[in-house]
């Protein structure tokens, strides 16, 4: 999907939710954990009932790969169910040398279809870049995480006495630019968003946090809103956990449909 295509969706739908799928086999309810394919079951009935707030969905990888190969035919069903025009992401985190790269890359961009991908900037230049060489593929570089563990390196000074998620941030854009990279910023980090957005001015961010981990949405748009938006902010567990019984289609929608309705007032006030 195009940056235009992108905005355009975010602008017909009024919205800028991202949808984590994350189901994990226990606490699915009981009904579907008996199934042949619980979690494609779930992923279902939670993307029938966001799909009009969402513009895009976020399987994190963990909760697939953690089944094995039935974990992976789940996940592979569930991007094929997902309509078309959504915005899909591969909640990966991936990044090798650059030989390795490239068979990520082909693995979320070839193998299966999806939009983005997540990588971890550590390994440098040379693990990014086969990942960019995709038509209308993203990259979503982790810039400043959500975790507490955030703390250890990347808000830690380096030589030119900028925090190492800024440097990541610099050095990157010579990587890519604005139409084929994001970042992820946890909704968390409050004020530093907003140091975020002073570096990356016109790209999007990816800002997963709000809900279960109490990151506020207000604070998002405000400290890291642009023009266009320039936001896709993800909620997985407040979503598809909303309740742990057979009406959790029902209560996802609920979850969402909030969620939308403040994003609604949020492009007004800062995106007209
Ligand atoms: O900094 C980060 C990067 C990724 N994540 C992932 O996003 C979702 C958040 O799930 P919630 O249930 O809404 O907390 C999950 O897949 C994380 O691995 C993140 O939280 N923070």
């Amino acid at each position: 999907m195009t940056k235009t295509e992108l905005l355009r969706l975010i602008k017909e739908k009024s919205s800028f939710l991202c949808v984590g799928l994350d189901p994990s086999l226990e606490k699915l309810p009981a009904h579907l954990q008996k199934g042949p394919d619980p979690l494609f079951e779930f992923n279902k009935i939670i993307i029938d009932h966001t799909i009009d707030f969402a513009v895009a969905y976020k399987p994190n990888l963990a909760f697939y790969e953690a089944l094995g190969p039935r974990g992976l035919e789940s996940l592979e069903k569930t991007l094929e169910y997902i309509p078309g025009g959504v915005f899909t992401i591969a909640d990966a985190k991936r990044g090798d040398i650059g030989n390795t790269s490239r068979l990520y890359a082909k693995a979320f961009f070839e193998r299966m279809d999806f939009d983005a991908v997540t990588v971890a900037p550590y390994m440098g230049e040379d693990s990014v870049m086969p990942f960019l060489g995709f038509q209308d593929k993203w990259v979503i570089l982790l810039g400043l995480t959500s975790n507490f563990g955030s703390l250890d390196f990347q808000l830690m000074k380096t030589e030119n006495g900028k925090c190492l998620f800024e440097t990541v941030l610099e050095k990157s854009q010579k990587w890519g630019n604005s139409d084929n990279m994001m970042y992820v910023v946890g909704a968390t980090k409050g004020e530093k968003i907003a140091d975020v957005r002073k570096i990356v001015p016109g790209h999007f961010l990816l800002v997963p946090g709000v809900g279960a981990q109490g990151g506020s949405l207000e604070e998002v748009a405000k400290y890291g809103m642009n023009k266009d938006c320039g936001l896709l902010v993800n909620s997985s567990r407040s979503i598809i956990y909303a309740s742990s019984d057979k009406d959790f289609g029902w209560a996802a929608k609920q979850e969402a449909s909030k969620l939308h309705n403040t994003m609604e007032d949020l492009l007004e006030k800062y995106c007209k």
